[in-house]
């Protein structure tokens, strides 16, 4: 296990370097914040300098390493990852707070991309079109974007830098990460597991810091070429915004208002484990966590009682220990938003069936513990049905019909990810055509992506690309057409003729 303070520092050029104003901040447990897990450099625009300044040298080699190579890096990072899971874990747990459990199914995370994407070292493929001219002939090939700056949220420190750096790198970009504040640590380990693996100096570059200050310099980089952005939509609006101004490929992975339906002909039992996972898995601190439940009028009084009873049992507690189940909220400024929304959702008419408020439990007194709760009475139009709460917060709406439940599940401004439990095929395939999100499960619940498969949503959810899977390497790489004419010469003939 990592003993803590541990003493963080940024990444630059293969060196670990504080930052050039000396500035520091800390990182602290949220399940007790009278203990600091880190301190780490508070960086600015110099440091962002330096960084991709060296990201843009190794740039020149990396680009032309031929990605099968490329590819055995990524592995070696996937076998080493592996082996130190379980102390990578353990210090996300004391960092963010999340379960163990989670905790570890966040760096497994880590572990799948990095195997997933070394296989696509060998897999870059293009394609070769047939030309109009009988003297040529016309391809694309894949080229790597450059310079890539990869700013990350708190909630899956070690899984979501992965989904974004593995890629990135088996394409033949190099990159600089800018993690979360709350996450420094987490990051910094990463970062080591890279260098053990035998990283190229400049090929990865990590800069600590505010997001207003290293990636607000970053986003306004001229020497960046692509911004891959997971966060807020708030911030993410920005973010696109300035990309845009400055001319950047940018892939924004963004909030979400997630909703489970549960129709009259569902296994309930099925529907509730996926409900208590969806809602209260990482303390429902997920972009894709169920935010709204969506119940049958003619089930939906058995389906909460079965549903209060769970939740009524479910552990709160530190992330470290063995048999808890819910884990505090990451920092004070989420404690804060969630109890808003509280306030919010008492004066909308909104009723608390349990939970509701900051847990008053004498052991947890020191951490940023809110209890479990379900909100009733809710109707599409509050803002509690409408907003990220990003807490352990469920709502319960109710509907008469099929219909009615995709049309109150399409009712927000967000479309990430969403759930049915039916035992209907019809309405199963009904639900995969007709809801606006970017994933669908069926019989399951909102949360659990897989690394091998497309990740992210419509709307609000983001700018329409895709993370994860074949699909990161159409972020991380361009296309170039290349036509190439073996007669040496123009023939004008045909070309006028065409
Ligand atoms: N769709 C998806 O794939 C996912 C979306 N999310 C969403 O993320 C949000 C929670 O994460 P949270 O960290 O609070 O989100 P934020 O948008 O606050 O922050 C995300 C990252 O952006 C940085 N940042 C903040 N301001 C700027 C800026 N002006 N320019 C550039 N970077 C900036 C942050 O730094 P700092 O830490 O210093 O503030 C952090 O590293 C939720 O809305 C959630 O839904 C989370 C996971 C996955
Ligand atoms: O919230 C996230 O950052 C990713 C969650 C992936 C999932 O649970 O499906």
């Amino acid at each position: 296990m990592v003993t803590t303070p541990l003493t963080c520092l940024n990444y630059i050029d293969g060196e670990w370097l504080a930052a050039k104003s000396q500035a520091i901040l800390e990182s602290r447990n949220p399940a007790d914040w009278r203990e600091v897990i880190a301190t780490f450099p508070s960086s600015g625009a110099e440091d962002v300098d330096a960084a991709v300044m060296a990201a843009s040298k190794a740039y020149h080699n990396w680009r032309l390493t031929p990605a099968p190579a490329r590819a055995e890096f990524i592995y070696r990072i996937g076998e080493i990852l592996l082996q130190r899971k379980e102390e990578l874990a353990y210090l996300m747990s004391q960092e963010m707070g999340k379960p163990l459990a989670e905790a570890r199914g966040d760096v497994q995370e880590g572990i799948d991309c990095a195997i997933y994407s070394a296989g696509e070292g060998r897999r870059m493929f293009g394609q070769t079109t047939p030309s109009e001219m009988p003297n040529k002939f016309a391809m694309t090939v894949r080229s790597p974007v450059g310079v890539c700056a990869l700013i990350t949220p708190w909630n899956f420190p070690v899984a979501i830098p992965c989904w974004k750096m593995m890629p990135a790198l088996v394409c033949g970009n190099t990159v600089i990460l800018k993690p979360a504040k709350d996450t420094p640590a987490c990051a910094t380990l990463l970062v080591e597991i890279f260098q053990q693996a035998g990283l190229p100096n400049g090929l990865v570059n990590l800069v600590h810091g505010h997001g207003d200050e290293v990636g607000q310099a970053l986003i306004e980089h001229p020497g960046i070429n692509l911004v891959s952005f997971t966060g807020s939509s708030q911030t993410g609006a920005e973010v696109g915004a300035t990309c845009g101004r400055t001319f950047k490929r940018v892939c924004l992975e963004l909030g979400g208002k997630n909703a489970q339906i549960v129709m009259d002909d569902a296994d309930l039992e099925l529907a509730l484990e996926g409900a208590i996972w969806g809602a209260f898995g990482t303390t429902g601190q997920r972009c894709t966590a169920t935010s709204r439940l969506i119940l049958h009028r003619d089930i939906k009084e058995k389906f909460t009682a079965m549903l209060l009873d769970k939740t009524r049992k479910l552990r709160l507690g530190k992330g470290t220990e063995s048999d808890t189940e819910v884990g505090p909220l990451v920092n004070k400024s989420q404690l804060e938003r969630v109890s808003y929304y509280l306030e919010v959702a008492h004066n909308e008419g909104a009723k608390v069936l349990i939970g509701g408020k900051v847990c008053t439990d004498e052991q947890l007194k020191h951490g940023f513990f809110f209890e479990p709760t379900i909100l009733n009475h809710v109707t599409p139009d509050m803002r509690v049905a409408r907003e990220e709460i990003f807490g352990p917060v469920v709502t319960l709406i109710e509907v008469s019909s099929f219909e009615e439940a995709i049309k109150v599940l399409n009712d927000t401004p967000y479309g990430l990810s969403s759930s049915v439990y039916t035992s209907d095929v019809n309405r199963a395939f009904q639900a995969m055509r007709d809801i606006e999100a970017g994933i669908t499960y069926i019989n399951g619940p909102t949360i659990g992506a897989e690394v091998h498969l497309p990740f992210g949503g419509v709307k609000q959810t983001g700018n329409g690309h895709r993370e994860a899977g074949s699909a990161a390497i159409d972020v991380f790489t361009e296309w170039k057409t290349v036509y190439v004419d073996f007669s040496g010469r123009l023939q004008r003939a045909q070309i006028d003729n065409r």
